[in-house]
């Protein structure tokens, strides 16, 4: 008999088996402990389980005491991606809910993947495209490799490239293994033995690159909780922030001025990583873990707060020079973006705003300035420029928020119509 995913379970005890029903015994599986777990009544779930029957919905569950015999009624339901019972929080009521772990063993091309939310969001989740069809997820996950990964002096390990690699170049797609509703309700200890049952659950090869990733604290009571603080990326799911993880690019390191860009699409669930300038052989690829655009001091204490290590990368080491030029960027990104009828804004500010970024190695974040030179170079008429710096407007906020963020959709539409966008010859009326 195939044991499918249980949604929903009524419980009754019961004297003793005597109920005339006709039950099959089958071998203890790792369902029946599941649904110990996964019912209501509380002294059902530490009820040491000896032996499961099952019949048709039907499951018998009983206990070494024969007196504690307990019927479960089951609706199973074929069309539920999960391939365990959900492994439940009792009611919280901080949340209106419970927080239950959900697992997909053969998710993205069999890599698997468990999800600890709400059962209203998990619903969400399963009807998600990736859930339903798998085929979307075709060259995602993929061994198809330019990189690497190798230990790096005072990074732990790092990706590395192993061939040159020019801005645009598509590097990695991948789809992640946990993730956590961001909701902060449990208390440490049950937080941690939920998140184990989801890692438990993932199939062993995944299990395995989840904890091979870095730690911050090195505390084994809670190294689940440990590898999610240290290696997640957000990611919003049915208008809730949940914690992922994607282990390979879980292993880029962080630079302020990085050389690679990432954006994460929600609706399939992947995560994608573009260079953004040339690379060559060996060199790491890096990501920002923070705003760039913030004084060295606030970088460098949100990143040994929220990820425990001194920057010292290029724009920290040179922090006079870059906190100097950050003035200078701020000042010009708000004349440009002044609009207002004795707005100074010129061009020549929007070609020294782009200067000021490629000369600090900030090429990940030139969807600001190229979108600022399209909008100026239209406002004072210049349809070809305008459409010039639109398409490579479009072209960075691909990279960095994907091909169906908004703004992606108004460079693509100044680019094909820049006359018919209300910032043309806006400055020379
Ligand atoms: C997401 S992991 C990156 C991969 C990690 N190096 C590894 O060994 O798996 C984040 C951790 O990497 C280290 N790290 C990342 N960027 C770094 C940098 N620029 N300098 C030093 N350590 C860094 C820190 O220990 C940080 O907590």
């Amino acid at each position: 008999m195939k044991l499918l995913p249980l949604t929903r379970t009524i419980t009754r005890r019961v004297k003793h088996c005597a109920l005339g029903l006709s039950l099959v015994c089958h071998t203890i599986s790792p369902i029946c402990a599941a649904i110990s777990f996964s019912c209501s009544n509380d002294a059902l779930r530490w009820l040491a389980v000896e032996s499961c029957c099952t019949s048709g919905n039907t499951l018998l569950h009983y206990a070494s005491d024969p007196s504690q015999v307990v019927v479960v009624y089951v609706d199973f339901d074929s069309s539920s991606p999960w391939s365990y019972p959900p492994f439940c929080t009792p009611y919280l009521e901080d949340l209106a809910s419970e927080l239950c772990v959900y697992t997909n063993s053969s998710f993205g091309n069999g890599r698997g993947v468990s999800i600890f939310t709400t059962p209203s969001i998990a619903q969400k989740f399963a009807t998600l495209q990736p859930f339903r069809d798998g085929t979307v997820l075709e060259g995602v996950n993929s061994e198809r490799r330019r990189w690497h990964t190798r230990k790096l002096p005072g990074k732990g390990q790092a990706m590395m490239a192993t061939t040159k690699l020019e801005r645009g170049d598509h590097l990695t797609a991948f789809t992640p293994v946990l993730i956590v509703s961001m909701e902060k309700i449990l208390p440490i200890h049950d937080n941690e033995r939920f998140l184990r049952k989801a890692i438990d659950q993932l199939p062993p090869n995944t299990r395995s690159s989840y904890l091979a990733l870095s730690r911050m604290y090195s505390n084994p009571d809670v190294f689940v909780q440990d590898i999610l603080k240290s290696n997640a990326f957000e990611i919003q799911v049915g208008g809730k922030m949940h914690l992922a993880i994607f282990p390979e690019p879980a292993r880029l390191n962080h630079d302020c001025a990085p050389n690679a860009q990432y954006y994460l699409d929600a609706s399939l669930l992947t995560h994608h990583v573009y260079v953004t300038r040339p690379v060559v052989e060996d060199e790491e690829i890096t990501i920002s873990y923070t705003s760039p655009l913030q004084q060295t001091k606030y970088r460098q204490s949100h990143l040994m707060d929220s990820f425990g290590f001194n920057c010292s990368c290029s724009l920290c080491a040179n922090r006079a020079a870059f906190d100097n030029d950050l003035e200078n960027i701020n000042r010009i990104q708000s004349t440009l973006g002044d609009w207002a009828e004795n707005s100074t804004a010129t061009c020549e500010d929007a070609l020294e705003l782009i200067r000021l970024y490629k000369s600090h190695g900030l090429d990940s974040f030139l969807d600001l300035p190229y979108g600022f030179a399209a909008l100026t170079y239209n406002s004072f008429g210049d349809s070809r420029r305008a459409v010039r710096y639109a398409r490579l407007a479009g072209e960075a906020v691909r990279m960095k928020n994907g091909p169906a963020a908004a703004d992606f959709g108004l460079w693509e539409s100044i680019a094909k119509e820049p006359k018919s966008h209300w910032s043309w010859r806006y400055r020379l009326r």
